[in-house]
């Protein structure tokens, strides 16, 4: 007999390379379920057969779609001729008729993994990368695109309801009264900001293809009194002045040049200004590290810049920031980001 050193029901070591391959099945199921809208019909039980109908699909496949997002836990199953609901999670992100809902982001991501890995191999051969976008006004228009679906779907989801918590904690909130949300994308940020305080006001600086969206924003929401969009590129233009909160989140990867741009903010600052940055870092522990290095690869195959673990804290202080805290594992869409909190002395000039 063949001695088994370990007991039979504790996993393979290959357990986990497995689990990885098996993920993407999942990937796919959810892709396929936001591209029919299966989650709309969801909202009661319904029989794999009564949302095959509804949907013009095949009973059977939709039966195997429905087990597999039971399994991953996004609807409940009843009775043994089963009938799903959508469960919390999905009535809340999946369903369109949320105002949360993330399907097109979802959607979004997933084109991108895919493309992605489907170059690695190339890439890993032959060093050639899928090159950022050289036409400069393309990816302007892109961003604005992305500012219109997939940005504001995650900024509504997830971004905007952290981005309060952390600023609404600073002690320094209920006096500050000017924002700058810089790459703000849809401006949601900054919305939520000043709606969570009712003499904040400021500015969401963006290219202007993204401005003009975040300029509907402002406007339906109500706030074109208290808040602005301006366009431009904060690798070169002025940022404005008088700021007494910045909010910076997932922006600097994109600048050529991450000193310059922090020496401008701090000059744009009020003396004791607080400045919030969120970014992916690549953190020491493989751990803390994986999921960043699964979702910031498309950036770094780009040549953008993504920061190891301290790094950025390092060019706050160079650039003259005081007091700097960080946070570890604050939740964002995709990934968790290390939260920066800095701040301009109180005696330095504006
Ligand atoms: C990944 S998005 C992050 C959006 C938002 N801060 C958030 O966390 O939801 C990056 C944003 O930065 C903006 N951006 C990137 N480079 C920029 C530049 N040089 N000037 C102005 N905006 C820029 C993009 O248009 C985009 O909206």
């Amino acid at each position: 007999m063949i001695p088994c050193p370990e007991p039979v029901t504790s996993p393979h070591a290959l357990q986990a390379c497995w689990d990885m391959q098996l993920a993407g099945v999942g990937a796919d199921a959810l892709r396929v379920a936001l591209e029919c809208g299966l989650f709309a019909h969801l909202a009661g039980y319904a029989s794999p057969g009564e949302v095959a109908d509804r949907l013009a699909l095949d009973a059977a496949g939709a039966g195997y779609v429905l087990e597999l997002l039971w399994g991953m836990e996004l609807v409940e199953r009843d009775g043994a001729a089963p009938r799903y609901r959508n469960l919390p999670v999905a009535a809340r992100y999946l369903d369109p008729a949320s105002g949360q809902y993330c399907g097109d982001a979802l959607l979004f991501r997933h084109r991108v993994v895919r493309e992605v890995g489907a170059g690695l191999g190339d890439r890993l051969r032959t060093g050639a990368g899928r090159a950022a976008n050289p036409d400069a006004a393309a990816a302007r228009r892109a961003w604005a695109e992305a500012a219109r679906t997939q940005i504001a779907q995650e900024q509504r989801a997830v971004t905007a309801e952290v981005a309060v918590g952390l600023l609404a904690a600073l002690p320094e909130f209920r006096q500050a009264t000017r924002l700058l949300d810089l790459g703000g994308g849809p401006g949601l940020v900054a919305i939520a900001a000043a709606r969570a305080q009712p003499d904040l006001g400021g500015v969401v600086f963006e290219y202007e293809e993204a401005a003009a969206v975040a300029r509907e924003h402002i406007a339906a929401a109500g706030l074109s009194r208290r808040l602005s969009a301006v366009g431009g590129d904060l690798a070169t233009d002025a940022l404005g002045e008088g700021f007494d909160l910045v909010w910076c989140s997932s922006v600097l990867h994109f600048v050529p040049d991450i000193p310059d741009v922090l020496d401008r903010v701090r000059r744009a600052m009020r003396p004791g200004g607080v400045l919030v940055c969120c970014h992916g870092e690549l953190r020491a522990e493989a751990r803390d590290a994986w999921r960043v290095l699964q979702y910031y690869l498309p950036l770094r195959m780009q040549g953008r810049h993504v920061l190891a673990e301290g790094e950025l804290a390092c060019c706050l202080a160079r650039a003259g920031f005081i007091d700097i805290q960080r946070i570890d594992g604050v939740r964002f869409p995709v990934a968790p980001v290390t939260a920066l909190i800095a701040r301009k002395a109180r005696g330095e000039g504006e």
